[in-house]
C-alpha cells in the first residue's frame, strides 16, 4: 500500500522499481513518492534494503559491481534509470550524509568550500560567504569560526557530522539523503542533528534511513516501512505509527521483531 502527502510537489517518483545484487533480488516492486520540503523516513529491520534503496536515489548504487535494476525513478522530470544522466549534475542536486561524519583531512573551511570550488566558485569573497552561511545553517558557525583553518578531524563526532551536512548544503542541493546520520552519535549530538533536520526541510527535501523508530516518529512527515526488500506500508508518519494498516507494520513498530 502506498500513499503520500499530496499537497507537496513530488521530487522523486519511484515506480515498480526492482534491484538485484547478481542473482539476488534486494528490492522488490517499490512504489514511493517523495514529497518536496518534507522529511521521508525509511524504516525496517536490518537487511530489509533501506541503504540499498536510498543509494538508488542518487545512483550511487550503480557503483556496486553486479547490480542491475528495473522500473523507473523520476527526478526533475527525468527518468534517472533510463535517461542519459549527467552524474556530476545529479549528485550536485542530491547530497548524501553517511552514518559517520567523514570530513576530508583538510581544514574546516576547505571541507565546506570543496563542493562550490568543484562547481566553479573561485572568488574568495563568495567562498567566504558560502562557508559562513552553510556553517550557520547547521548551527556550527559559532563553534568553529575561530578555527576555520584547523583540521576538521579535530572536531567532535557531532560537530563532524554537522560539518558534513554543511559541506553537502554548500552546493545548494535540492535533496539531502541521510543514511543513519545519528547512529554513531551521543544523545545530545543526535538531538541537535534532529533539530537541524527539522529546520533544513524548509529548504531541502530530506530522505533519512533510520533504525530508530522514535527518531522517525519525531522528525519525519512520511514514513515507509521496508521488509525483505518490499515497502509494506508508506503513509504520513502520524498514521503509520498510530494506526498501521498492515499487521507486519504493527508488529515491527510495537517491537515484536527487528
Ligand atoms: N554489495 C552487496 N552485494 C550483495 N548483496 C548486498 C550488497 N549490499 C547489500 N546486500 C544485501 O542486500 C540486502 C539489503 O541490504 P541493505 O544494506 O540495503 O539493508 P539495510 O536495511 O540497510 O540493513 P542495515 O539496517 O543492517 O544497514 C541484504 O540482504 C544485504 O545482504
Amino acid at each position: 500500500m502506498t500513499e503520500t502527502i499530496t499537497e507537496h510537489k513530488t521530487v522523486f517518483d519511484v515506480k515498480d522499481m526492482n534491484l538485484w545484487y547478481g542473482n539476488t533480488q534486494a528490492l522488490k516492486n517499490l512504489n514511493l513518492e517523495i514529497p518536496e520540503n518534507q522529511v521521508t523516513a525509511i524504516i525496517g529491520p536490518s537487511g530489509c534494503g533501506k541503504s540499498t534503496f536510498i543509494k538508488t536515489l542518487n545512483l550511487m548504487i550503480t557503483r556496486v559491481p553486479g547490480v542491475h535494476m528495473s522500473g523507473d525513478i523520476l527526478f526533475n522530470s527525468q527518468n534517472i534509470l533510463k535517461d542519459r544522466i549527467d552524474l556530476v549534475n545529479l549528485r550536485k542536486q542530491i547530497g548524501m550524509i553517511f552514518q559517520k561524519g567523514n570530513p576530508f583531512p583538510q581544514s574546516v573551511y576547505d571541507n565546506v568550500a570543496y563542493g562550490p570550488r568543484i562547481h566553479g566558485v573561485k572568488k574568495k569573497k563568495q567562498l567566504d560567504e558560502i562557508v559562513e552561511s552553510s556553517l550557520k545553517d547547521v548551527a556550527l558557525w559559532d563553534e568553529v569560526k575561530d578555527r576555520l583553518n584547523s583540521s576538521a578531524l579535530g572536531l567532535s563526532g557531532g560537530q563532524q557530522q554537522r560539518l558534513c551536512i554543511a559541506r553537502t548544503i554548500a552546493t545548494k542541493p535540492r535533496v539531502v539523503l541521510m543514511d543513519e546520520p545519528t547512529s554513531a552519535l551521543d544523545p545530545v549530538s543526535t538531538l541537535r542533528i534532529e533539530q537541524l533536520i527539522s529546520e533544513l526541510k524548509n529548504q531541502y527535501t530530506i530522505v533519512i534511513v533510520t533504525h530508530n523508530m522514535q527518531q522517525a516518529a519525531r522528525i519525519s512527515d512520511q514514513t515507509a516501512f521496508f521488509l525483505h526488500g518490499e515497502i509494506i506500508e508508506s503513509t504520513d508518519t502520524g498514521s503509520l505509527f498510530s494506526v498501521p494498516v498492515d499487521r507486519r507494520t504493527e508488529d515491527y513498530i510495537s517491537g515484536r521483531f527487528g
